[in-house]
């Protein structure tokens, strides 16, 4: 039974909840047990009976037959194998052993029991934790078998350890973070997409930052011990807040949790702490699992989450998808565009705030029946007029709108609404570029939103430039600047699973469910209007480096989140850079810009980055690379991937 549906969350955003099982013959009444009287959604069983050892049976039998090593593939039907069982791989292999028959028995094994979950389609099997820090045989192994693969996931099962009192490695006697353990594997297995992770949970976690890396990785599967909870004034199992956190962090990436060890409380019905067999004789003693308490407390965290706000609903259906960029000058936009903008009454509540206070500054009160002239400039449907014709209505001053729009669908809309609105007399619609367009008047206030996830990137800097002839010398533009920024992020899930970096390069990221942000964004660009420098050049050139906080450990970068931050006017500004963003509002997604190969980044180490914006004649791209901790190719050279067409 999933954990809740919660009103707020949609149905497909249901958790479930397993539970690991030591090996059982009787794989049917394990099941029974687990999800009857359990309630948990799947199990995470052997399939296999763990003495079970290649050699000796082949020595036992004269090496002439293998005997059976697993039971029937009839004691459960096909859906409940797939939907109800994750395999667990026996924990005793060992790949990178330096006993030979230890190592040629653990190939083998692994070999058989994944192709027995394949046959039985499985969603997933649980590979166990590679002993030791060198695991090239195991990751070599298992490359093998993700080869012939049909849909089955392989979690590779990794302890969450802290870095500063990480696990010792058996032979080497080095620390190991089991994140770079984890690094090396799929890094030898080719980045994988059926390649994830299970993350154990300890009791004591790793700081915030170096937790936060995993955000960013393919996690699959959470594996709660029991030994982790604490117990609370009532004898019940609870957790830490930070676990507490953790595991909302896990809900909020579609992790699924995964309950482990045994009963340690008194908390079951009487009895029941006595059972550790589960054979149908006893199941009649017992009112309840013994972890039952602990997946009720899995289910009540997440009946405590926060139904998700508005926005977040909304970004819902667009969680990792990746988007061309829009192109609205080179483009013309559809209805669909023009209606999903026009939701967003965040947005027309900041350009309305920052037009009221334009007015006022503009036109001081003795004088409010003076005429301010305001310009839309790529006015759309007209969602920035309305917003200009309310701010005077809430001043008190009178405007004259010109609505400027190169796109001759959305006119055909805008003479509507001038009807429909009764706005005649006071908004002329011009259906023209705003960069060749002669304008009979100069304006006092120029309005526009040409703005791109990165600011620039959607040519507000060249249209605005064409539009400037026409703004009086002491005009005001809104906005009146604007800034993009980067961050490095890993995003291993988006990297495996759209398996060519280059399908990146043409693409917008939407929302960043599946990345974990290494590092503070940092400002890359800013264009001011009106734009009074002596260049004019909209070229730029920035080089930037990100730290990662001390207490992360290494890291994989696979690119760089954009965003933007604008100011409409003094304080009123408008933006999806995280710390600064405007709440509620939608109309943004942040922008991605992957690299081809991506870096991995050791404690202590800076990632130097290099970003330009370039301009031809025709077109606007960018072009990007790292030069430290080691030298990266350049990407995207004379916009061969993406670019915006003027
Ligand atoms: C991002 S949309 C914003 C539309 C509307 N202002 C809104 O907020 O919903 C940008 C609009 O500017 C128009 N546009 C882009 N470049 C233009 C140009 N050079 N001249 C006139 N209109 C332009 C596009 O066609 C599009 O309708």
């Amino acid at each position: 039974m999933p954990l809740g549906d919660k009103p707020g969350w949609e149905k497909s955003e249901s958790r479930y909840c397993g539970v690991e099982a030591e090996f059982d013959d009787d794989i049917a009444n394990l099941l029974s047990f687990n999800l009857n009287l359990g309630a948990f959604d799947f199990v995470v069983a052997p399939l296999m009976n763990p003495t079970y050892r290649p050699s000796l049976v082949q020595a036992n039998s004269g090496g002439t037959c293998v005997l059976p090593f697993a039971g029937s593939d009839l004691v459960l039907s096909p859906s409940q194998w797939s939907s109800h069982v994750v395999g667990k791989i026996s924990h005793w292999i060992d790949l990178d052993s330096e006993d030979e028959t230890l190592r040629m028995d653990s190939e083998t094994t692994l070999k058989q029991e994944i192709a027995w979950a394949n046959h039985l389609s499985l969603q997933a099997c649980l590979l166990p934790s590679p002993k030791s820090k060198s695991c090239a045989n195991y990751a070599r192994c298992v490359n093998q078998i993700l080869q012939g693969l049909n849909n089955i996931q392989l979690w590779l099962r990794i302890p969450l350890t802290k870095i500063d009192d990480a696990s010792m490695d058996a032979n080497s006697g080095e620390l190991v973070d089991s994140w770079e353990q984890w690094n090396s594997f799929r890094i030898l297995c080719e980045h994988h997409s059926q390649l994830s992770v299970a993350l154990d949970v300890l009791s004591s976690l790793p700081s915030v930052h170096s937790l936060g890396r995993w955000f960013g990785e393919s996690v699959r599967a959470a594996i709660i011990s029991t030994d982790t909870f604490l117990t609370n004034a009532r004898g019940y199992p609870c957790l830490s807040k930070r676990h507490q956190n953790l595991i909302w962090g896990f809900f909020n990436h579609s992790i699924q949790v995964v309950v482990s060890g045994t009963s340690l409380r008194n908390t079951a019905a009487p009895g029941s702490d006595l059972v550790t067999n589960h054979s149908s004789d006893n199941v009649e003693n017992l009112q309840k699992h013994p972890l039952r308490s602990y997946l009720d407390y899995i289910g009540y965290l997440f009946q405590k989450m926060d139904p998700l706000p508005q926005q977040e609903r909304y970004e819902l259906g667009y969680r990792d998808f990746l988007q061309s960029p829009l192109q609205p000058l080179m483009d013309n936009l559809e209805a669909q565009t023009y209606e999903t903008f026009e939701k967003d009454s965040m947005k027309y509540m900041q350009y309305q705030r920052a037009v009221s206070k334009a007015l006022l500054d503009r036109v001081p009160n003795e004088e409010a029946n003076v005429t301010t002239v305001l310009m839309v400039v790529g006015a759309g449907r007209g969602p920035l007029v309305r917003a200009s014709l309310q701010a005077a209505e809430e001043t008190g001053r009178k405007i004259k709108v010109y609505a400027v729009e190169k796109n001759p669908n959305a006119v055909v809309t805008l003479h509507s609404l001038v009807k429909l609105e009764g706005w005649e007399g006071i908004v002329t619609i011009i259906s023209c570029d705003m960069r060749y367009w002669d304008a009979p008047e100069k304006a006092d206030i120029l309005v526009s939103e040409l703005l791109g996830s990165f600011g620039d990137n959607e040519l507000s800097p060249e249209c605005l430039d064409g539009a400037q002839r026409f703004l009086k010398e002491d005009g005001i533009s809104i906005p009146s600047s604007y800034t993009s920024f980067i961050q490095p992020v890993t995003a291993s899930k988006l990297y495996n699973d759209v398996s060519s970096p280059f399908f990146f390069l043409s693409h917008t990221l939407s929302v960043f469910m599946f990345s974990a942000r290494l590092a503070p964004p940092q400002s890359v660009f800013e264009f001011t209007h009106p734009n009074n420098s002596t260049t004019k050049s909209n070229e730029r050139y920035k080089k930037l480096l990100f730290e990662l906080p001390d207490d992360t450990g290494s890291a994989m970068v696979h690119g760089f989140a954009g965003y933007f931050d604008a100011v409409l006017y003094k304080d009123v500004h408008l933006g999806i850079e995280p710390s600064t963003a405007t709440p509620n509002m939608f109309s943004w997604f942040a922008i991605f810009f992957p690299l081809r190969t991506p870096v991995c980044m050791k404690p202590g180490s800076s990632l130097e980055v290099h970003f330009w914006r370039c301009c031809g004649s025709s077109k606007v791209w960018y072009e990007w690379c790292v030069a430290a901790p080691t030298p990266g190719a350049m990407h995207n050279t004379n916009g061969r991937s993406y670019w915006v067409g003027l």
